[in-house]
């Protein structure tokens, strides 16, 4: 007789592309390390989600960031799945009722990769030389460097984007160097940029497990590999983000870094054509992160600078 198949230890619940299935093993192995369990004990379900199918518009128009969320969050409120795995910085601000992210996986680097055949750098780039991306952060911010660059929309998934620059769809490209190295593609990068010259998205870089408030077994379970120093990063930008009230229409750089017990957090705020930015800087004690992201905003929001964004929204 063939016992019935033990029920799985958990359940991980993440969209398919590539970059999020390396982040759902991640996020696997590091559960089955810590408690000393097989990882076949913890089942990863792969959940196709709106922003997977909508491929012919920019999400901005078709209705941001939750896109990416939306049906593994209804998932886990169902009880299919017990937690998760997102990019954090894929995350809108609000979660559905009665979910929360309770941890984080170590954060991986926070810094943008440009990627060209032709340039070195973005300043090296030639005069009209088109860039493609997707991103109004990155968009703003290459034309703030570089207003004579042409912009143009580039979707799709890590991959998809690599292969449209070697077509020659774009002169150059920027991506999150935390997405090319855990694919193990790295080597794509032409060059790195410094938040200095160049702020990433808030959450850029941290991965994120979702679970439902009061299931104490899961949010138990992984608040044992859950990276401290990165979940206090990100209640900072968060709480920016919340504050602003940006949507993924908003040209928005964020970070938050800890040292010695210090955070120190960077805001950036800039109009879609990269000609106006508001920046700020702050620092406060890691107890009062949260506070320091609001604050931030606040410092943004009296200079105006979300009239920047109000504007076109
Ligand atoms: N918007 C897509 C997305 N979401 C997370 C990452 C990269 C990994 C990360 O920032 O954690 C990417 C690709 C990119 O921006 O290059």
């Amino acid at each position: 007789m063939q016992s019935a198949p033990s029920a799985p230890l958990l359940r991980i619940g993440t969209r398919g592309s590539p970059l999020a299935l390396a982040q759902a093993h991640e996020t696997r192995a590091r559960i089955a390390s810590f408690y000393s369990v097989d990882p076949d004990e913890i089942e990863i379900e792969v959940i196709r989600t709106s922003g997977d199918r909508i491929q012919d518009r920019p999400l901005s128009e078709a209705g941001g960031k939750g896109l990416f969320t939306k049906e593994i969050e209804e998932a886990l409120i169902a009880g299919r799945i017990d937690l998760a795995v997102h990019s954090s910085k894929d995350m809108p601000t609000a979660l559905p009722e009665g979910l929360e992210l309770s941890a984080f996986l170590p954060r991986e680097d926070v810094r943008d990769a440009f990627l060209s055949p032709v340039a070195t750098t973005l300043r090296e780039l030639p005069q009209g030389a088109v860039l493609g991306t997707s991103s109004l952060r990155r968009r703003a911010m290459a034309l703030s460097l570089r207003p004579d660059l042409k912009p143009v929309e580039f979707r799709g998934n890590v991959e998809t984007r690599l292969k449209k620059l070697a077509d020659g769809v774009a002169h150059a490209t920027l991506l999150a160097l935390a997405g090319l190295k855990r694919l193990g593609l790295e080597a794509h990068a032409t060059s790195i940029i410094e938040p200095d010259d160049f702020l990433p998205a808030c959450g850029q870089g941290a991965v994120a497990i979702e679970t439902r408030i009061g299931d104490e077994r899961t949010s138990g379970l992984v608040a044992r590999i859950n990276h401290e120093p990165t979940q206090i990063a990100l209640s900072a930008e968060r709480a920016f983000l919340t504050r602003l009230d940006g949507s993924c229409r908003t040209p928005i750089g964020g970070l938050a870094t800890i040292e010695g017990g210090v955070v120190t957090f960077r805001g950036m705020v800039l109009s879609p054509d990269g000609r106006q930015s508001e920046s700020v800087r702050l620092e406060g004690s890691v107890a009062d992160a949260a506070r320091l992201g609001f604050d931030a905003a606040g410092e943004l929001i009296s200079r105006g600078g979300t009239a920047f964004f109000r504007a076109d929204a």
